[in-house]
Formats: C-alpha cells, sequence, structure tokens
C-alpha cells in the first residue's frame, strides 16, 4: 500500500502558541515532519533568516507570485501583510516523504483542511483569554503596540473559528499542550486513510 504523507496544521490567533508547538514537534524524528516555509511580504524580525523562518518576498514580489497561482493558499491576514503556502514548497517536501506540518492563520488552515480533507489534521490552538494573547505577544518583544493592538483586534474572529477545526489544544499550561500535540499528530500519522482524494 503507498504510504501518503500527511499535512498537520496549527492555526490560531496570533500569540496563542503555534509557532512554540509547531517547534516542539518538529524536535521528535519518529514523527517525520519537516515545516512548510511560507511565503511573507513582511520583513523579517530580528534572528529570522529567509528560507527557514519564511521567504521573505517584498509586496510586489508576492503579488506576483499570485498572479502566477503560484500559492495553494494565501491571506492578507494583516492590512498589507500577505503570506501564502507555495505549492512548490509543499511538493518538495512531500517529495522527501515527509508529513508536512504548518503554521498558518485560521482561514488558510481551514483551506488546506478543505482541499486535502482526508489527509490533514487541521488544529486549533486555544489560548486561555484575549488578554493573554497580549500579555504574551507584549512579553515576545516581536512587535509593536500598534501591530499588537491589530493582532488582538482580530482574535475574536478568529476564535470563533475553533468548532470548524478537527481537534481544539488549550494552550494554557505548555507542557499539557506540548504532549497533546505530540500526542494527536503521532495518532493521525498513523492512521491508514480511508480513501484517495481528488486533489
Ligand atoms: N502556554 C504558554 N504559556 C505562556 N507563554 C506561552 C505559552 N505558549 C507560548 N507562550 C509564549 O507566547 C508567545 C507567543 O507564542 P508563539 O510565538 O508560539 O505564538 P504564535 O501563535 O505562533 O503567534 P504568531 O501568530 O504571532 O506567530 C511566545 O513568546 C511563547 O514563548
Ligand atoms: N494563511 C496563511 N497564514 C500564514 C502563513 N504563514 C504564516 N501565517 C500566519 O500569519 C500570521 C502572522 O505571522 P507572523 O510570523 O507575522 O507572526 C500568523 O497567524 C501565522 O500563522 C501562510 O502561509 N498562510
Amino acid at each position: 500500500m503507498e504510504v501518503v504523507p500527511k499535512l498537520i496544521v496549527f492555526s490560531a490567533p496570533s500569540g496563542a502558541g503555534k509557532t512554540t508547538l509547531v517547534r516542539h514537534l518538529l524536535k521528535k524524528k519518529e514523527l517525520n515532519l519537516a515545516f512548510s516555509i511560507s511565503a511573507a511580504s513582511r520583513e523579517p524580525r530580528d534572528g529570522e533568516q529567509d528560507g527557514k523562518d519564511y521567504y521573505f518576498l517584498g509586496i510586489k514580489e508576492f503579488k506576483n507570485r499570485i498572479r502566477h497561482e503560484d500559492f495553494l493558499e494565501f491571506e492578507e491576514v494583516y492590512r498589507d501583510q500577505f503570506y501564502g503556502t507555495l505549492k512548490a514548497e509543499v511538493e518538495r517536501l512531500w517529495a522527501q516523504g515527509k508529513n508536512v506540518i504548518f503554521d498558518i492563520d485560521v482561514v488558510g488552515g481551514l483551506r488546506l483542511k478543505k482541499k486535502f480533507p482526508e489527509r490533514t489534521l487541521a488544529i486549533f490552538v486555544k489560548p486561555p483569554s484575549i488578554n493573554e494573547l497580549q500579555i504574551r505577544l507584549k512579553k515576545r518583544k516581536t512587535e509593536t503596540p500598534e501591530k499588537i493592538a491589530m493582532r488582538v483586534a482580530k482574535a475574536s474572529t478568529e476564535m470563533a473559528t475553533a468548532p470548524q477545526f478537527d481537534v481544539i489544544i488549550k494552550n494554557d499550561n505548555l507542557t499539557e499542550a506540548k504532549a497533546r500535540a505530540e500526542q494527536l499528530v503521532a495518532e493521525f500519522i498513523k492512521k491508514p486513510l480511508t480513501q484517495d482524494e481528488d486533489e
């Protein structure tokens, strides 16, 4: 039987802990995961590397790639800030036989689930509260107060999408959230696919 690589999607409002959980899972070699490096139109943060954290495209180049239909999904997540999954990126990782893990916004996450319903596990990361998101983003020190406000302003709409995901992981206690994520992903990866998909 052909082994079909899976898609593991982590979505949530900004500051909920997607990146933290994804980085934790990537250390678990037995899960055979590879990170889908998204394209982004924003500037890199201190310490972020092009081709590792994101493919940092300028806005012009990003729009050019949209016109060429290079994206599996893309979204203007915040005003003038585009993010997207390149078709070529997912194909590259599938060719290596890897299960692909995504850290993407809720709209993008649900789009991928719709495109690949059987082979995707769509996980929503739920923070304890919207106020806690603000506290975490302030502590992370990567965003200006204006950008934090913009991200938090979107959080309640994003929280409302949680029931559309396959599963919700509460991220109040990080140790427990990591353990739950590991358990869910390991189970899903082992599960045989029930049907072929028209992709
Ligand atoms: N359970 C937790 N308790 C306290 N702090 C946490 C917890 N989980 C993550 N954090 C911290 O909260 C901050 C936000 O986490 P992270 O960057 O993983 O969020 P994110 O959902 O990826 O956000 P973004 O969408 O902005 O990239 C980080 O500084 C991280 O260390
Ligand atoms: N729809 C998509 N959303 C994405 C993608 N890559 C990242 N993101 C999401 O954007 C926000 C902001 O990210 P940040 O790195 O600036 O904090 C966050 O929700 C990411 O998950 C993507 O390819 N498609």
